[in-house]
């Protein structure tokens, strides 16, 4: 088994992975401590051969997790942004300081749609751009939706916005404090997204497939309304596609890579940056 690990600000992210068959075996989430327990935290390691890893969590975490796991499986992938990787550049100034989640996203995403926009939408909200030929441009970090109701200490943060509600709904003005918050937030974030999408494809002349990932890609993507894919194992992908171990994964395919739809026309994403500008 191999077992990928996804640390984030807030969850760290696990699944164990089938060596011989590439199916997914079993999955889940933890929050981001300093100290795992395998067997209770994570999967027991007796049954895993190789781990690989992409954490943006503080360097002790990452310290103690390897430390760990060194002393129980006998591969352990550290994945780092590098200046370039499986055909892209990184576009950081100092390409080691791009983290790490969004090197791997930009990575998946560009293996499977070519020149790409990757949204993770997690503790932040990072957005990063890849030109077809590999320019990463580098990108844009924001609060995600859960910072940003912190942030604002109006009681309102254990109200969460319901993943199931209608993108409609959430755009409306709030009748309440929670509403408000909840939909002001949720503007904010939607907005952004959807502003820099355009205002970046329309600086580089070219219209970009895009793609998210991350706790809240979901209720982000309702409010989206540019052609777009949900790939919740978007940094998996791009663990994967770094230190390929499985038959599936030497032969480029990352598991549960989603159909990226074709991104709408340039002239069309123009147009609708035009309007909302009132140009
Ligand atoms: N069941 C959940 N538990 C915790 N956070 C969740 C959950 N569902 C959605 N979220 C949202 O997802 C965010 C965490 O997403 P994630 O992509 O794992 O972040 P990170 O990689 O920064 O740890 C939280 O900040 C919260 O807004
Ligand atoms: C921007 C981030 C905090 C996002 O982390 P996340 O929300 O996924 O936990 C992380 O990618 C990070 O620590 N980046 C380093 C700074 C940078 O990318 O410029
Ligand atoms: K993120």
């Amino acid at each position: 088994m191999i077992l990928d690990l996804d640390i984030g600000n807030t969850l760290s992210k696990w699944r164990l992975k089938d060596t011989a068959s590439s199916e997914i075996r079993s999955r889940g989430a933890v929050w981001t401590r300093e100290e795992w327990r395998p067997g209770s935290d994570i999967p027991d390691l007796d049954v895993v051969e190789a781990v690989r890893i992409s954490s943006v969590a503080r360097q002790t975490v990452l310290r103690e997790t390897v430390g760990l796991l060194r002393r129980q499986v006998g591969a352990v992938y550290v994945a780092r942004s590098t200046a370039e990787a499986l055909g892209v550049t990184n576009g950081y100034e100092e390409p080691s300081r791009l983290g790490v989640d969004r090197w791997m996203g930009a990575l998946a995403s560009y293996q499977l749609a070519g020149g790409c926009c990757s949204v993770d939408c997690g503790s932040a909200i990072t957005i990063d751009f890849v030109l077809p030929g590999g320019r990463h441009l580098g990108g844009y970090i924001l609060p995600g939706l859960r910072l940003m109701k912190e942030s604002l200490q109006l009681g309102t943060r254990n109200v969460a916005i319901d993943p199931d509600s209608e993108a409609d709904e959430l755009l409306a003005p709030g009748k309440n404090t929670v509403e408000a918050v909840n939909h002001g937030i949720y503007m904010a974030a939607v907005s952004a997204v959807n502003r820099i999408y355009s205002e970046v494809c329309d600086r580089e002349g070219v219209a970009l497939p895009l793609l998210l990932t991350g706790g809240d890609a979901r209720v982000v993507s309702r409010g989206i309304r540019v052609p777009h894919a949900v790939w919740p194992d978007m940094v998996y992908g791009g663990l994967e596609a770094c230190f390929p171990l499985t038959a599936a994964e030497r032969a480029g395919r990352m598991s549960g890579a989603p159909r990226v739809p074709a991104p709408v026309a340039l002239e069309k994403i123009r147009a609708g940056l035009a309007f909302s500008m009132m140009l």
